[in-house]
């Protein structure tokens, strides 16, 4: 532990490396994913490591126990998020769920979402919306089956959660109003997020974003999708003016919500459909994408899975959402999957607003926790060979993906847990369970599975850097 001083006491922080004036530690987090650079030095420093990056006090936290005493213990304390520079932007001022620091806004506008998008109920009102969407999706590759034509599943599953989520939110999907690719647009925004943005930690350095591109990628993706909303917010308000009539989408609730609620501005609607799009979409195809690409990687496994759904719905010829219960084995491949890829490595980073102890260390008012979803996911002290894709692991473990021993948390916990934990596992088994069911996957020909890159691009959510291309082939399923 290190001694810093704060007034008149002194405190003693978690321990780290030794740091350089003004820069601190921004120099050790070299040109690797962070989550992987916080990763190597966890490994030095231990599960609870204190960093100085530029002007801001971070605190590591890399094992399941340390991560509980800040998700659960001292949640209260831990569950605001910092005033981003990069992010202002996108969250319309920090005026969303995600971003908008801890108290009476972010209350409601996170009740707004449970109660109008993500409670059972809804979730369960919207369903045939992603009923369609699936079916749409399967014609798409029935057409590539036929033509022998390869599929490019991360687009085609990007495309496919945005348009579920598109309709559900706006009534429509983003391409029969003339609007540009919603789904492009989110792949730059969250592509732009993920970098490391040097002036949040150190104002200074804020022409290094500029120079590097990723500042001007972020605005542009920022005002394509602004107008987006501002088209629907428009449309939306004129019919609701002339004829009276609501289509019971999410939009025209956000709209009833901001005419009853004081202080409630355009911004907060534009900042919580941003929200539902880069937190909803993205987060669940990018799941889908790694299932795929383990499984593509261990035939038997693919086999396995497939096994058990087509033996569990028959000849019916797809799966609904009320299949999907008894699919023990493929949600154990989704759980495995979120262990080694959980789509946001490092959460979201909380910001403490108060000073507390832990195991012994002080942590101090507004220093940042980095929760390392990611590296907890290859704690050798919690997992057997953990570099090793094996759903069997889950098989005989009723653990959650919010377990509560906090050894798989791919969604966080606590106040800031993910408000579309629901939904966002029920997108990635319906869509998963539903190539698995109509279709046999092949490699390419030429290729091998040995060649199936499984490196991540960065982003907030993180993707694979190598699209995945598969070929396909129809299941008959009336022989099952
Ligand atoms: C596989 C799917 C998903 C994953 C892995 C995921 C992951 C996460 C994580 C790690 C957080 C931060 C939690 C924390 O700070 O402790 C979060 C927050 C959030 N997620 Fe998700 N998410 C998913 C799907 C969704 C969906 C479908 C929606 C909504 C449509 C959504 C909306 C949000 C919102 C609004 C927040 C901010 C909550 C707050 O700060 O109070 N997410 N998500």
């Amino acid at each position: 532990g290190r001694k810093a001083r704060g007034g008149s006491a002194t405190w003693k922080l978690p321990p780290g490396p030794p740091k350089l004036p003004v820069i601190g530690h921004l120099h050790l987090l070299g040109s690797s994913l962070l989550h992987r650079s916080l990763w190597e030095l966890s490994k030095k420093h231990g599960p609870l490591m204190h960093l100085k990056l530029g002007r801001v006090p971070v605190v590591v936290v890399s094992s399941p126990e340390m991560a509980k005493e800040v998700l659960k213990t001292h949640d209260l304390e831990c569950c605001s998020r910092p005033s981003l520079l990069s992010y202002s932007k996108i969250s319309y001022g920090l005026s969303d769920v995600a971003f908008i620091p801890y108290g009476e806004r972010w209350r409601q506008l996170r009740k707004f979402c449970t109660v109008e998008l993500l409670s059972t109920r809804k979730i369960n009102s919207f369903r045939n919306i992603r009923k369609e969407e699936m079916e749409r999706v399967m014609k798409l590759i029935c057409s590539h089956a036929r033509a022998s034509t390869m599929v490019n599943l991360s687009e085609l599953l990007l495309s496919l959660s945005c348009n579920m989520t598109c309709r559900t939110a706006f009534g429509s999907g983003f391409d029969d109003g003339g609007d540009i690719q919603l789904h492009d647009m989110l792949r730059e925004a969250q592509a732009a997020l993920g970098g490391l943005f040097l002036s949040d930690y150190l104002p200074l350095l804020g022409w290094v974003d500029r120079l590097s591109g990723m500042r001007s990628r972020l605005e542009r993706a920022y005002l394509k999708l602004d107008t987006i909303y501002q088209r629907r917010i428009d449309h939306h308000q004129d019919r609701l003016r002339q004829q009276g009539k609501e289509d019971g989408d999410v939009l025209d609730a956000l709209l009833r919500m901001q005419k009853d609620e004081e202080g409630l501005t355009e911004d907060h609607i534009k900042g919580v459909l941003m929200n539902i799009f880069i937190g909803g979409t993205d987060t669940s195809s990018a799941t889908v994408e790694w299932a795929m690409a383990e499984l593509i990687r261990q035939p038997e496994l693919m086999k396995r899975a497939q096994d058990e759904v087509r033996r569990c719905v028959g000849s019916k010829g797809e799966v609904e959402e009320s299949d999907l219960h008894q699919l023990h084995f493929l949600k154990c491949v989704i759980k495995e999957t979120m262990r080694l890829h959980p789509p946001a490595p490092l959460l979201l980073p909380r910001e403490t607003m108060q000073h507390f102890k832990l195991n012994g260390y002080d942590i101090l008012p507004k220093t940042w926790m980095y929760v390392n979803a990611w590296a907890i996911g290859r704690d050798p002290n919690s997992w057997g060979k953990p570099h090793v894709f094996d759903p069997e692991r889950f098989m005989h473990d009723s653990m959650e993906a919010n377990g509560q021993d906090f050894k798989l948390i791919p969604f966080g916990e606590g106040r800031r847990i993910c408000p579309g934990k629901n939904l966002g596992l029920l997108m990635v088994e319906l869509v998963l369970a539903n190539l698995l069911y109509s279709f046999d996957w092949h490699l390419p020909p030429g290729m091998v599975k040995e060649d199936i890159s499984m490196e991540e691009a960065p982003g907030v959510t993180v993707h694979r850097e190598y699209a995945l291309c598969l070929m396909a082939t129809k299941y008959d399923a009336s022989t099952a």
